[in-house]
């Protein structure tokens, strides 16, 4: 027995050790360069096959095609994806979901490539380098760890590098060549990539598939340490890795004994589950989104046309290329999934294959227990859809990288737990066609019919409030529950949607191929998917309408890898170029807004807004509704939101503005706050203030003094350690932002957050869509800042600042709160700006509004304020 252990021990430390090479590349590569490298997998596989090309083809010894592989080709690869691909990113400040888009795109590229050189099948020829002997193993682990921390410790490159991962730019500055590190951390990465792969092949199969997707899952200890610990990766590698070897000695009887040896062999797999899902996330919180595709306009019917006539041809064909089309509209199905959570919602989402995968089982086990096909594919749906939400619920709780890497993990379980199973699908019958719909042509019709209401579906999803919502989530979260817009449940519902889309793609993809293939839905596929997606335009509906049909013809007309090399040519591209259905779609029309009284801010600018820099009319700051200024509360009469609202004293009656009510009681107040940043800087030490009801309230101070952390804590963006939030005396400290903004608490922020991908009118609708009467509302925001003329049709994006802090504000009162919290409102304006501005809070503020300012200007404090309150080292004076 005891040797048993001891031949276990070793042989989990072989394993163990592999996967601490692949911790230390990903760790250094991380920190070298920001970009969790999805890829490194596939360039471990790609090292693996040139060095059994050296050797089996070519007749190299052994050792010099050791050399040759780990140091000329691997580094030399790390280099070519340096300079294609990471370094433009880099230098055009892509944030890190668009380099783990491009990763991907690394991915699914060298996969094909794989595939198209050396074919799918595995071979199991890989030369073994280093014996079975796993104390070699572990010393070349324990020898590139020490280098490493040496290099990184005690020399000059070390320490210069450990600047440029503090924080790049300010490295820059002074005059490091963060470019250096980039290439280094690159070529280092892939060289540990090309150890793991000659390592690890002779032991698992070589082939384009199964060693990128082995060490997807060991990515797990580099998740564990953090991106961060390279001791904490090596122990967690060496404990999985003897941990799931000894676990092969147990067999239970009965029921568990599958599962017990699924876990046993997929234990990286649980590793990577609970380090992605559990264990404190990687990135950043903002990162974790796709950044909005520049707007375009909407798709000519020509091109739908052209769409539609495409998808029913093949309807005039017939034989094999009938059943190859079968697939088509199954497979745009699941795409549209993606169109939803990633696309609309700007989720990472990289484990959909699983969902698909999961309604085909669900379908196929549902017609096997004598539902009939469609009875059974329209219960898989929702089961696959309350799948989608149990694992949702965990994985949009991440931020930064750790949710793309929850999905992905999500999506690696379901396929190694469940779908690649006995337990799941032995014996499981072929699912049938439903009648009448059992010849090709027939399916395919049901199959264009099915297609047809999803995207009617999700086109009306997208055009209406939920849209908007998911959209504004996407452009800035922050901002977006600031105007009410409950983001976890909207994530919920994103993911949801997807996860029960794709079962309906996959489980039509299954009875048009009549068969439940597991590897049809296997995580690569689902990273395919994703990559083709994320290029030809994440947010829009006729993505799936190309992607499908482009994919499944290269896939039976091309050669074997051809739609991976091209998808994954184009998503490491696609973070430079403008997704490509944008180029069959016109850009959106940009309304030239006319100028004359309503328009007091200056001529329209080429983009159509109004520049920041003329002063505006003397006298009243009473506008007519034009391209810009801002107008008294009277003239776009609507009360402000009254007690009603809050669930307290009865509304006010009429349309009539209640007019000055200083004496009215406070409705917000703070007591006692304290704030600690993470880092340690107590922002806020037992700071109190009440806001007296229908006055400007404003708060001045020095930089740092905690100004806006106090806002955060009010408007319920941060929650403090100590003290009580309290909204007509009710205790809210608990409360979300969403939920403060929709009862009539608001805010704007210190640099102006609107949502780009959204029209000037959209970002103050996504304001109102809370409030009662939504349109109204919306309309009465727009006048009162100025935006109700042609500006209001503009994208939000790239509008000057004076414009876009009157979007702000707009859809800050589109809600049509009672308090108004403004963190530097005129930051950026100028002086005719700031003046509109302050005419325009004095009268919220007779009109009822109760507003706290946070100001460096002096001249608007002075103007607006009644209260002013300074702020000093996170104390508030009297
Ligand atoms: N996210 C953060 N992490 C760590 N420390 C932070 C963070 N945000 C702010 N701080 C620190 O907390 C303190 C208060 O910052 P805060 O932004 O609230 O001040 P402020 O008065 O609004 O300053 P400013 O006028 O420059 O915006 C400062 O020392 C700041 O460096």
């Amino acid at each position: 027995m005891a040797s048993l252990t001891y031949e276990l021990t070793l042989a989990g430390l072989a394993v163990g050790s592999a996967a601490a090479l692949t911790g230390i590349g990903l760790i250094v590569t991380h920190r070298a360069t920001g970009v969790l490298n999805l890829a490194h997998g596939a360039e471990a596989m790609v090292c693996a096959y040139v060095f059994r090309q050296l050797v089996v083809v070519w007749g190299w010894p052994l050792w010099p095609a050791a050399l040759v592989t780990l140091l000329a080709v691997a580094p030399a690869l790390g280099l070519l994806l340096d300079r294609a691909v990471f370094r433009p990113l880099a230098r055009s400040g892509t944030d890190p979901a668009r380099a783990l888009v491009a990763s991907t795109g690394v991915f699914v590229l060298l996969v094909g490539a794989a595939v198209l050189l050396w074919g799918p099948g595995a071979r199991d020829d890989a030369p073994v380098v280093l014996g079975d002997d796993p104390w070699l193993q572990l010393a070349a682990v324990a020898a590139v760890a020490c280098l490493v921390t040496a290099v990184t410790r005690w020399t000059r490159f070390g320490r210069e590098l450990r600047a440029v991962v503090d924080n790049r730019r300010l490295a820059v500055l002074a005059g490091v060549d963060a470019d250096r590190f980039a290439a280094a951390g690159w070529a280092f990465g892939a060289c540990t990539a090309g150890l793991t792969g000659v390592l690890l092949a002779p032991y698992v199969r070589l082939d384009p598939y199964g060693l990128p997707l082995l060490v997807v899952e060991v990515m797990a200890v580099a998740v564990i340490a953090r991106m961060r610990s390279l001791p904490v990766a090596v122990g967690a590698a060496l404990l999985i890795g003897v941990t799931q070897a000894q676990l092969t000695r147990f067999h239970p009887e009965g029921w568990a004994e599958p599962l017990v040896r699924a876990v046993g062999a997929n234990l990286f797999v649980i590793a990577l589950l609970v380090a992605a899902l559990v264990l404190p996330g990687i990135g950043g919180r903002g990162h974790d989104v796709l950044p909005p595709a520049p707007r375009a306009g909407r798709t000519p019917p020509a091109v739908w046309a052209l769409a539609a006539g495409c998808l029913l041809l093949p309807l005039a064909v017939a034989g094999p290329d009938l059943r190859t089309a079968v697939r088509v509209p199954a497979l745009a199905i699941v795409l549209l999934s993606l169109v939803v959570v990633t696309g609309r919602a700007g989720q990472i989402a990289l484990g959909q294959a699983a969902y698909a995968g999961l309604g085909a089982l669900f379908t196929a086990l549902l017609s096997a227990a004598g539902l009939p096909p469609l009875a059974a594919l329209a219960l898989a749906v929702p089961l696959t859809g309350a799948a989608g939400l149990l694992t949702a619920g965990p994985a949009i709780r991440r931020h930064g990288l750790a949710l793309a890497l929850a999905t992905l993990a999500v999506g690696v379980a379901v396929s190694r737990f469940v779908l690649a199973q006995p337990y799941a699908t032995a014996g499981l019958p072929p699912p049938a066609r439903p009648a009448p719909f059992t010849t090709d042509r027939a399916y395919y019709v049901l199959e264009l019919l099915l297609l047809t209401a999803a995207l009617l579906l999700v086109a009306g999803l997208r055009r209406g409030r939920t849209g908007r919502a998911l959209a504004a989530l996407r452009d800035h979260e922050p901002a977006a529950e600031a105007a009410g817009v409950a983001a976890t449940r909207l994530k919920l519902l994103a993911f949801t949607l997807a996860a029960a889309l794709a079962a309906l793609g996959g489980g039509l993809l299954a009875m048009a191929t009549e068969a439940f293939d597991p590897t049809a839905y296997d995580p690569l596929r689902g990273l395919l998917w994703f990559a083709a997606v994320v290029t030809l335009g994440a947010d829009r509906l006729l993505t799936p309408l190309l992607a499908a049909p482009l994919l499944l013809a290269l896939d039976t007309a091309g050669p074997a890898g051809a739609a991976a090399v091209l998808i994954g040519l184009l998503a490491t591209r696609t973070p430079r170029l403008p997704p490509l259905t944008t180029l069959l779609t016109p850009p959106p029309a940009r309304p030239r807004p006319t100028e004359g009284r309503g328009a007091p801010h200056g001529p329209p600018t080429a983009d159509g807004a109004t520049p920041p820099t003329r002063r505006p009319a003397p006298g009243p700051p009473a506008v007519t509704g034009g391209a810009g200024g801002l107008i008294t509360p009277a003239e776009g009469r609507d009360t402000p939101r009254g007690p009603s609202a809050a669930g307290g004293a009865p509304p006010p009656t009429g349309g009539t503005a209640p007019g000055p009510r200083a004496h009215a009681p406070a409705r917000l107040r703070a007591e006692g706050l304290w704030f600690a940043h993470r880092g340690g800087v107590t922002a806020l030490r037992g700071v109190g203030i009440v806001l007296p009801a229908a006055q400007v309230t404003a708060v001045v101070g020095p930089n740092g003094a905690g100004k806006s952390t106090l806002f955060d804590c009010l408007a319920g963006a941060r929650r403090p350690r100590r003290g009580r939030v309290l909204l007509d005396g009710e205790d809210i400290t608990g409360r979300p932002a969403h939920a403060r903004a929709r009862r009539g608490v608001a805010r704007t922020f210190q640099r102006p957050a609107v949502f780009p991908s959204l029209s000037v009118e959209e970002n103050v609708r996504v304001g109102a869509d809370h409030a009662p009467r939504p349109a109204a509302a919306t309309e009465r925001a727009l006048l009162l800042t100025g935006l109700a003329g042609p500006v209001r049709a503009l994208p939000a994006a790239d509008l000057p600042t004076g414009v876009l802090r009157r979007v702000e504000l707009a859809r800050a009162l589109a809600g049509r709160p009672h308090t108004l919290l403004l963190d530097e409102p005129a930051a950026g304006l100028d002086a005719g700006e700031t003046e509109a501005l302050s005419r325009l809070l004095a009268a919220l503020a007779a009109d009822g509004l109760t507003v706290l300012v946070v100001e460096h200007d002096r001249d608007l404090v002075a103007a607006v304020a009644r209260t002013v309150r300074t702020m000093e080292g996170g104390r508030l004076g009297p």
